[in-house]
């Protein structure tokens, strides 16, 4: 049985009469929900013109975690979103790049460590959704994109329709992050800024969803020079191109065109011999056994492919191995120093509560009351040779 339903904590449901919703009620309009025997709570579309200074946005998910959501700085503390939503000088301009669509190019000199942007997504979706029939689910995001404020529904309908289905839903599904929220539960967030950033295996920008200010933040990794174009990833690029391409085929729909996916065979053999190395040595470096083969010289190799690779947006995870690892021989210095530099580049990454980020900011204080201190002190070095094997 499907049904449309109403919702215990709220006082009405079933009509979306906003001039009947009270004073002290948190969204614009009465929610409308479905639920049925696969739903332990009822899905509702909760809608809040005001939020972020009248950008507006809608949530489809349960009461119980739209609740939790509006307690969030975001909604609950004015000052929370100064740095979001400000796109009165833009350090980017749109552009067509044949082959991909329109994408954004620098219009000034980005360094590592600029924000690029940061938004308020228009919409918040729990992936549960898919739950309710398909006639239901889309009821609540045709509602949701009506219900929003009209400049937000104008940037709504300007995003890309990759799949040419049902209008909304296939705006969310080309355009959608996935990000983890409230606990670990896994979201869809549409931001239509970002949504208009290219996918490169090489990246030069990087993003992260921070949970207080409900907002994805997006960082430049490494020097971006006018006129170049502003990427980030849509993917984890530590593998190799044929699963890079196979993965942005199955979950995006499209044919990567970026360098590193369209390089010579012989160049994608080379790139591809790298990324296996760099994941032997990674998990040497992760073996805390007496019969590890993690030195620091590997570490400095791992931080090597990277940079070779052009992983700037990932180099921060290879920093973090160098840190550990200098830590574990007892080398304060060093350990200090890629901690440092693993903290600056994994923040822009992950994200300002990131706990690899507060261990790294930790150890680049005081390597020695840090977990990793001398662990490997006494430990034979063994080495690890070129193929990832020990010598
Ligand atoms: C989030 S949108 C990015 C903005 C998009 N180009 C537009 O015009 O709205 C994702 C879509 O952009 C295109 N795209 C992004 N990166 C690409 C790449 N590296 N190669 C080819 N197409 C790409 C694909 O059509 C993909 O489904």
């Amino acid at each position: 049985m499907h049904s449309f339903v109403s919702v215990g904590l709220l006082a009405a449901a079933g009509h979306h009469d906003s001039s009947q919703v009270p004073k002290d009620f948190p969204w614009t309009f009465w929610p409308e929900c479905y639920s049925n025997e696969n739903t332990t709570e009822p899905y509702c579309v909760f809608t809040s013109q005001n939020f972020a200074s009248g950008r507006g946005i809608f949530i489809v998910d349960t009461a119980t975690n739209a609740y939790q959501f509006l307690q969030k700085p975001a909604f609950a503390d004015p000052n929370a979103l100064r740095r979001v939503n400000q796109y009165s000088n833009p350090s980017f301009e749109q552009r067509e790049f044949p082959g991909k669509g329109r994408g954004l190019v620098a219009n000034k000199t980005l360094h590592r460590g600029d924000q690029i942007f940061a938004s308020t997504p228009l919409i918040i979706a729990n992936t549960d959704v898919y739950d309710l029939v398909d006639s239901e689910r889309l009821a609540l995001s045709h509602r949701g994109v009506e219900q929003l404020p009209s400049t937000s529904q104008t940037l709504f309908w300007s995003l890309l329709d990759h799949f040419k289905g049902d209008p909304v839903d296939d705006r969310i599904n080309t355009n959608a992050f996935e990000v983890y929220l409230l606990g670990g539960q896994v979201k869809h967030v549409v931001l239509p800024e970002i949504a208009m950033l290219n996918h490169d295996c090489r990246p030069n920008a990087a993003y992260f969803f921070d949970e207080d200010t409900l907002s994805h933040y997006v960082h430049a990794t490494q020097t971006i020079y006018p006129g170049e174009e502003i990427t980030i990833t849509y993917i984890n690029n530590e593998r190799a191109r044929e699963k890079r391409v196979a993965n942005l085929k199955m979950n995006w729909g499209f044919e990567c065109s970026c360098s590193s996916c369209s390089a010579h065979p012989e160049l994608v053999s080379q790139s591809d011999d790298r990324i296996q190395q760099m994941r032997d040595i990674a998990s040497a470096l992760d073996d805390w056994t007496p019969t590890s083969t993690a030195t620091p010289e590997a570490a400095e190799l791992l931080i090597s492919l990277y940079e070779q690779e052009r992983l700037y947006a990932s180099l921060g995870v290879a920093y973090k191995h160098a840190a550990e690892t200098y830590a574990s021989f007892g080398d304060k210095w060093n350990a200090m120093k890629f901690a440092r530099l693993s903290a600056e580049y994994e923040v822009l990454d992950k994200g300002f509560g990131d706990v690899d980020v507060g261990a790294m900011r930790k150890m680049a204080e005081d390597p020695e009351m840090t977990w990793s201190w001398k662990k490997r002190v006494g430990f034979e070095r063994r080495g690890v040779g070129a193929c990832g094997h020990v010598h």
